[in-house]
């Protein structure tokens, strides 16, 4: 095994991506590899934009939000032509290993560049938390904080006006964000691709509290549900609700990670590295039970999401009885 390894962030950037390249260099450092900062995703590997980084280079970073390596979402590296040009530049770097941080796109990647004999180990990172091998990806916990601000501000001009406020948030096909911070944020309703819907219950449950004198709705809808616009639009049209619709949108991607995040990046950058010190790729680190695990790619990948029915049964109990 060859001292030199590489490091991406790819996808949506998420906070906690810096913690984690600041983890992968200082451990890196400290096992007396050298480490390449691939700027740009694949879509920078591609093109050879390939540079030292060293300890000096992440000095600061971990409470800053996005990447400091920039990110991509890369067409050309699906393609088996676009692969070959990022091995060549592998190969001319003389890199040996690789540590990607980002989605389950991102690990598609990661999985390919293995395939093509450089062992890669991918960190989850993504707000959305939509990789099922892990409890939890880098990000997600401060996308959840950064909702449950939103909330309580949205919370006091609606109230004050006596709307509906119906907040749309991201997740892709996922309902984490909303779920999470429906409950931390109190959310009278939420609206979740996992779970079927009745809008008509939720206006007669949002105009039946209405008469009993409670005028506090807040409605969160994952985007992997619907559009925000068109349950606001309903809710106007057909129960008469004075309904706004709210897009978070990247507002949620950006800001200072949370401590839980940057904790959960360093973790995992150091098993990455321990990982490639020993020689070995394919792999994903995540954190399960609180501890941090890895796992084979191709396993992990294919694993079914969990739906976190529990939460969701505890925040129902809390939406049913609110009034
Ligand atoms: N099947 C695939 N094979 C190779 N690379 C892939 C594949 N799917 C995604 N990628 C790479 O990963 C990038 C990020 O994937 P994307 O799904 O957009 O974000 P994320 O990794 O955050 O989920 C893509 O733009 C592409 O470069
Ligand atoms: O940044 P883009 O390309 O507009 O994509 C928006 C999407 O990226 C996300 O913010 C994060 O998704 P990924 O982590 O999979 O890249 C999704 O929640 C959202 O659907
Ligand atoms: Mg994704």
């Amino acid at each position: 095994m060859k001292k030199r390894i590489g490091i991406l962030t790819s996808g949506g950037d998420t906070p906690g991506m810096n913690a984690g390249i600041r983890s992968v260099v200082m451990a890196a450092d400290a096992a007396g590899f050298s480490v390449m900062g691939i700027t740009k995703g694949y879509a920078g590997l591609i093109e050879g934009r390939v540079d030292r980084i060293k300890t000096e280079d992440v000095a600061g970073i971990v409470e800053k939000g996005g990447t400091i390596l920039k990110t991509a979402r890369c067409e050309e590296f699906k393609t088996q032509e676009g692969q070959q040009k990022a091995l060549q530049v592998i190969k001319a770097f003389d890199i040996s290993g690789v540590v990607v941080i980002g989605g389950d796109g991102s690990f598609q990647g990661a999985k390919v560049l293995s395939h093509l004999g450089v062992p890669t180990i991918g960190i989850p990172g993504t707000i959305d938390n939509d990789l099922a091998y892990t409890d939890f990806t880098i990000g997600f916990d401060t996308a959840v904080n950064g909702v449950v601000g939103e909330m309580s501000r949205i919370r006091d001009t609606m109230n004050s006006h006596e709307r509906v406020g119906v907040i749309e948030v991201m997740g892709n096909k996922c309902g984490d964000i909303a779920l999470y911070a429906g409950i931390a944020g109190g959310a009278e309703h939420i609206i979740i691709p996992e779970v079927e819907f009745d809008i008509d219950y939720i206006c007669d449950k949002i105009i039946g509290n209405r008469i009993k004198g409670n005028m506090t709705s807040i409605v969160l809808i994952a985007e992997g549900a619907g559009k925000g616009e068109a349950v606001a639009n309903y809710m106007r049209a057909k129960a008469k609700l004075d309904a706004k619709a709210i897009v978070l949108g990247y507002i949620q991607r950006g800001g200072t990670p949370s401590a839980a995040d940057r904790l959960r990046a360093t973790s995992m950058g150091m098993r990455a590295v321990q990982l490639l010190e020993k020689g070995i790729g394919n792999r994903v680190v995540g954190i399960r039970d609180n501890k941090i695990i890895d796992e084979d790619i191709d396993e992990a990948l294919s694993k079914e999401l969990i739906f976190r029915k529990d939460l969701y049964d505890e925040f129902k109990i809390m939406s049913e009885n609110m009034q």
